[in-house]
């Protein structure tokens, strides 16, 4: 696993923007073999999907081959609410792209069967050959979709009632009404994010704090979801200095300097292929 640690939100989301980019362009997809992204919500992947705006916007990234599967959406929520994650979705990232509409993917909490909506997304995503990048976020306790505590590590997409601390903590969204905000949801599971070829996750904030320390230095635990992510073969969590506050310094310290060295493997390799010397990258530690 890698933490990469950033000043505030908005250089979180300008390196994950730009992370993301790179993958999507040296991936080259094409129509019969597009990118395959999976999608958060939250406040938290705001600045990174504001960057990825500005980056199509620029003519520097196309979504033209890209398929999205997003992470949850709430139960019995009509789509056009504003606090739905379709309309989130929309509002904050889609329609500001170029990716087709029809390639994007979202559960629909107000299906008639929610079971069958739930195993035609595994489904689909196994159709595709699975998740490329998945790109998620956290809450305070933890939890990465909403695959809350005491979830299965080895859980797929499926109904899940919400905490209580997660239902308070949404509650900002619904004019701070508590009773307002959905107790159920649809979300893809643990297992659904780990068997993603990579997984990359935005936290930000001091609130985000414990969960942090809880994921990356204690061991794999379901009642932290997102620790699960240290069973993955390929994971990067993007932070700001906020969110590393119940950090060991010496952890904090450790990660910097493990990005120090990449830095410098990587400019070595740049400066070898310039030079005709080598053909391939360096790979990063992950
Ligand atoms: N289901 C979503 C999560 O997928 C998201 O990670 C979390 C964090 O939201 P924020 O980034 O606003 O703190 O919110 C909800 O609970």
């Amino acid at each position: 696993m890698r933490l990469i640690i950033r000043d505030n939100a908005t250089a979180v989301g300008e390196y994950i923007g730009n992370y993301v980019a790179k993958r999507i362009r040296d991936f080259a997809p094409t129509a019969e073999k597009p990118f395959v992204i999976g999608l958060p919500t939250g406040s938290s992947p705001i600045p990174t999907y504001k960057h990825l705006i500005k980056l199509v916007k620029a003519g520097a990234l196309s979504f033209k081959h890209v398929v999205s599967f997003n992470m949850d959406e709430y139960v019995g929520l009509a789509e056009d609410h504003p606090e739905s994650y379709h309309t989130f979705m929309f509002r904050e990232f889609f329609s500001h792209i170029d990716i087709p509409p029809e390639q994007v993917n979202i559960l629909n909490g107000n299906a008639p069967d929610l079971i069958a909506e739930c195993n035609a997304y595994e489904a689909k995503i196994k159709k595709y050959g699975g998740i490329e990048l998945f790109l998620g976020g956290i809450g305070e306790d933890g939890h990465i979709a909403f695959n809350e505590p005491g979830s299965s590590l080895a859980s797929r997409t499926r109904i899940k009632t919400l905490a209580y601390d997660t239902i308070l903590a949404n509650a900002r969204f619904f004019n701070n009404d508590i009773a307002a905000v959905p107790r159920m949801a649809l979300t893809v599971g643990v297992a659904t994010v780990l068997d993603a070829r990579e997984v990359v996750v935005v936290v930000s904030g001091q609130r985000k704090a414990l969960a942090l320390r809880k994921a990356i230095e204690d061991g794999v635990n379901h009642m932290w979801t997102l620790s699960a992510l240290q069973l993955h073969p390929w994971a990067l969590i993007v932070v700001d200095e906020d969110a590393t506050a119940e950090l060991h310094v010496k952890t904090v310290k450790y990660f910097k300097s493990i990005e120090r060295v990449q830095d410098e493997v990587e400019a070595m390799h740049e400066k070898f292929k310039k030079e005709g010397n080598v053909d391939q990258p360096g790979t990063m530690d992950a």
